[in-house]
């Protein structure tokens, strides 16, 4: 807000007064003085004091005008059948207006609360010569302590006696909130002219009143903090940001001005200046650090003595994101001084050319309308409000810290290991450790066997999935969510991808016409993604691949998805499923770190077995024209593709895991009063679904992602005796990478995960808690798929009973397993042979 003079803005220099002269040197002096308050490059230094200014505009007459209304009259009067009552109503309907009588005070304000938006009176007329039948006092003091009569006439009826008792005989009832007081009469010509006069004493003040909650409104709009005083700065008004910005509003805080501010501002408001541009130092109620920003102010008074004194600060926000753009730390919220401000101007031009910039990052608008969503906000919640800005303004918005749960951390030290080394970006600190031996393969327990295969089945032709009964039996119950993975490994000897890979990629999906290849090159490559798996880790081999393209399988067979993914998304997924762990080591992303992995330094340390998996996929793919399933898209239709299953890949990432969810929950679930099926079971608020977001390709995007971390961890949300069994595999996964650190000396990333002291039900129950339970709730209301949750709370519980009978060892698991119908657990899975595929093909 900038105070206008006439039409021009005001931007001028002016001398100081002869009467500050002494404090602050010579009036010329202080006129060459630039203001170190310079708000932008072109400003002009800012005034000190402007005494020759003329004063502020006055209210335009139209502002005070009300169009004529009919008079509408209330009389109070107890007596049934008064004459004098009759009398005004009389006059009130030859004026043509109407009237209406009430007999006590509760009537009175009654009618004043119902008709408080429609009929309001301009004039009510009480009779105040019964004082034992009607307090004409208090009924005054009541009436005008009622919300919006400020306008209303108050007329009292006297006896003549009582108005020529003494010359202030008038004085009380002025006192108690009559505007006129009227000697008993039944004359129609008197009560006629009363009647007209108040009207237009009521139709003025009404439009002064609204004139000026017109402009009070308009403050309250404004993002300037803008207070008025009277004369003594005592605060009469503060608009909406300055009661947002400094942490309370009128009726609660300070009641002078001088209790929150300070500064020249406030001295030449009192030194009988009119005009007037001066830095003012505000205190905020939430933060100890006065803030000081520039301020313009106003004497305003109708006669030559001032009425009220106005306070307009620049908005504090503005100020503080000015001086921290270009330097993330400096955004944070802190004081502003003098000095720091006068300095930044010197780099305004260019901000001021940033600003030109169509360049809007969404989280600026955020944090944009979140400030907007203060004003008005009582200090509570612009405190909560501000801590949230504070937090949206760090760059790892998602990265998750271990809250500090003295329960878990305390009781739970397995899952805290388990959890903090799925989701922690950082690797543990590493000792000086060099890879010893060949450092071109990924596991140092295992070679890649890249691009071995092929040789062993591209000359191969009429190619034939061979499988036995039992197995197509099997097979036909692909699409179930109990479906027989270990059995499946079983009969396909350690080859289960490729099998199930071709009878629900083909069978099922028949991904071949939406990527225009044939069933043999699907086959080879998923043949060849199969030999890129580690057969000899536990858990990391094509069973686990088969196990997460079976359940992305299974989630798009739901409605939800259907609907929403086309046929190559689909098939990309399915794609991305197969392959999302090809090459998997054994170990983990912070291991290859710790151990200076060629791919660890390759990738910099970032996902990077996520981008490993992601990129020997397109290089098995496209160094074959055989295994090329994409060779004969069109480019564009290919880097749809590519970009769709590197995504999906990349998502498997799990110190990604609660940016995906969150994300996820953020734009499909909406906190709602508490539906009954589509709730997320949470502690707190229920959560809504909501699939309008759907309609934006960007959203779809986070279901896709969604689908493959869902599928990838899905082990825990299968029946137990799946589940029991993924655990099993997984910790002595676990193990063994702690065995090797130890044996290398590297820094043991999961130090509980020793086999001689690990409790697998803790661990498992520590996944299920804090990585398992939100998400399945999360996906399952999404792709209505309730057994998610079922399971999992299943799981829960049975690990918690075992826990309670003291079972901890993967001996003491697989006796417990023994109960379950499942074939016995093997040490390791069937080795391959590397250089041939043994069972999927046949010339
Ligand atoms: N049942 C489980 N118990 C503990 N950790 C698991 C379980 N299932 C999956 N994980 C972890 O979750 C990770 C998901 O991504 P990865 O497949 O790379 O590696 C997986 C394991 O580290």
């Amino acid at each position: 807000m900038r105070w206008c003079c006439g039409s021009t803005i005001k931007k001028h220099v002016y001398a100081l007064d002869s009467e500050f002269g002494s404090s602050s040197g010579s009036p010329g002096a202080r006129a060459g003085r630039r203001s170190s308050l310079a708000l932008t490059p072109e400003d002009e230094p800012l005034v000190d004091v402007a005494n020759r200014s003329p004063p502020p505009a006055n209210i335009p007459n139209a502002m005070l005008y009300s169009p004529p209304e009919p008079l509408e009259l209330l009389c109070v009067f107890p007596e049934r059948a008064s004459r004098v009552c009759a009398a005004a109503c009389a006059a009130v309907a030859r004026a043509g207006g109407e009237a209406r009588s009430v007999r006590s005070a509760r009537d009175t304000l009654e009618a004043l609360r119902r008709d408080s938006d429609t009929k309001q009176p301009h004039v009510i007329v009480v009779d105040a010569r019964q004082p034992q039948t009607l307090d004409a006092f208090l009924l005054a003091r009541a009436v005008r302590g009622t919300k919006n009569t400020q306008h209303i006439i108050l007329i009292a009826v006297v006896k003549k006696s009582v108005y020529l008792k003494d010359d202030f005989a008038v004085l009380p009832y002025l006192d108690a909130g009559y505007n006129r007081i009227m000697v008993e009469t039944l004359s129609a010509t008197a009560w006629c002219a009363e009647v007209l006069q108040s009207r237009a004493a009521a139709s003025a003040a009404r439009a002064q009143i609204a004139a000026v909650a017109a402009l009070a409104a308009a403050a309250d709009r404004c993002r300037d903090l803008i207070a008025v005083t009277d004369e003594q700065q005592k605060i009469l008004l503060a608009n909406k940001s300055w009661s947002k910005v400094l942490g309370w509003r009128v009726e609660e805080g300070p009641k002078q001005l001088s209790d929150t501010a300070g500064g020249e501002a406030l001295r030449l408001a009192t030194s009988g200046a009119r005009d007037w541009e001066a830095p003012i130092t505000l205190r905020r109620r939430t933060t100890p650090d006065p803030v000081l920003v520039p301020c313009r102010g106003a004497a305003i008074g109708l006669t030559k003595s001032t009425s009220h004194v106005v306070f307009v600060c620049e908005p504090i926000h503005a100020l503080e994101t000015e001086r921290g753009r270009g330097s993330l730390h400096s955004i944070r919220r802190g004081s502003l001084d003098v000095r720091s401000v006068a300095s930044d101007g010197l780099r305004r031009t260019s901000l001021a050319k940033l600003q030109g910039l169509p360049l809007e990052a969404p989280i600026t608008k955020v944090i944009s309308l979140l400030s907007t969503a203060t004003e008005g906000a009582p200090p509570s919640t612009v405190a909560y409000i501000e801590r949230a800005v504070d937090m949206l303004r760090t760059s790892e918005l998602y990265s998750p810290q271990m809250r500090d749960d003295p329960k878990m951390r305390v009781e739970d030290p397995i899952a805290t290991d388990l959890i903090g080394a799925l989701l922690s970006r950082e690797q543990v600190n590493t000792n000086l450790y060099f890879m010893q031996g060949p450092t071109n393969t990924l596991s140092s327990r295992r070679s890649s066997n890249d691009s071995t295969v092929v040789r062993s089945q591209t000359n191969r032709s009429n190619i034939k999935h061979k499988t036995t009964g039992q197995l197509r039996e099997l097979l036909d119950t692909a699409l179930s969510w109990d479906f027989e993975i270990f059995k499946l490994e079983e009969l396909t000897r350690g080859r289960p991808l490729a099998h199930l890979g071709l009878a629900l990629m083909a069978g099922r999906f028949d991904i071949c016409s939406a990527l225009e290849c044939d069933e043999r090159t699907l086959l080879h490559w998923l043949t060849i993604v199969e030999t890129n798996y580690h057969a000899v880790n536990t858990y990391h081999n094509s069973t686990h691949a088969a196990d997460v393209l079976q359940a992305v399988a299974y989630f798009l067979e739901k409605d939800r998805l259907k609907t929403v993914l086309e046929p190559l998304e689909a098939a990309a997924a399915l794609l991305a499923a197969a392959a999302h762990d090809v090459d998997h080591p054994g170990t983990s992303s912070a291991f290859l770190c710790n151990a200076r992995h060629p791919l660890a330094v390759l990738y910099n340390d970032v996902s990077v077995l996520e981008s490993h998996h992601a990129a020997l996929t397109f290089k098995l793919t496209l160094n074959d024209d055989r295994v090329n399933i994409f060779k004969n898209l069109e480019r564009d239709t290919y880097k749809q593709v590519r970009h769709n299953v590197i995504d999906m890949i990349l998502a498997t990432e799990m110190t990604k895991h609660f940016e995906h969810l969150a994300k996820f929950v953020n734009v499909f679930y909406a906190k709602s009063s508490g539906s009954k099926e589509d709730n997320m079971h949470t502690d707190q608020e229920p959560l809504a679904l909501d699939t309008t977001a759907l309609s934006l390709p960007e959203n779809v995007v986070l279901v896709k992602r969604m689908m493959i971390k869902c599928a990838d961890v899905s082990n825990a949300s299968r029946p137990q005796k799946f589940a029991f069994e993924w655990a099993r595999r997984i910790a002595e996964e676990y193990f063994l990478q702690t065995d090797e650190e130890k044996a290398k000396d590297l820094p043991v990333v999961m130090p509980m995960f020793d086999r001689a002291t690990c409790s697998i039900p803790r661990s498992q129950i520590g996944f299920i808690d804090y990585i398992i339970m939100d998400m399945m709730e999360a996906w399952a209301g999404f792709i209505d798929m309730p057994e998610l949750v079922n399971h999992a709370r299943q799981n829960h519980a049975r690990w918690h009973e075992l826990d309670d009978a003291g079972v901890t060892t993967l001996a003491d698991v697989r006796r417990a397993q023994r109960h379950l119908a499942l074939p016995a657990p093997t040490t390791t899975n069937p080795p391959t042979t590397g250089t041939t595929t043994t069972t999927t093909t046949e010339e």
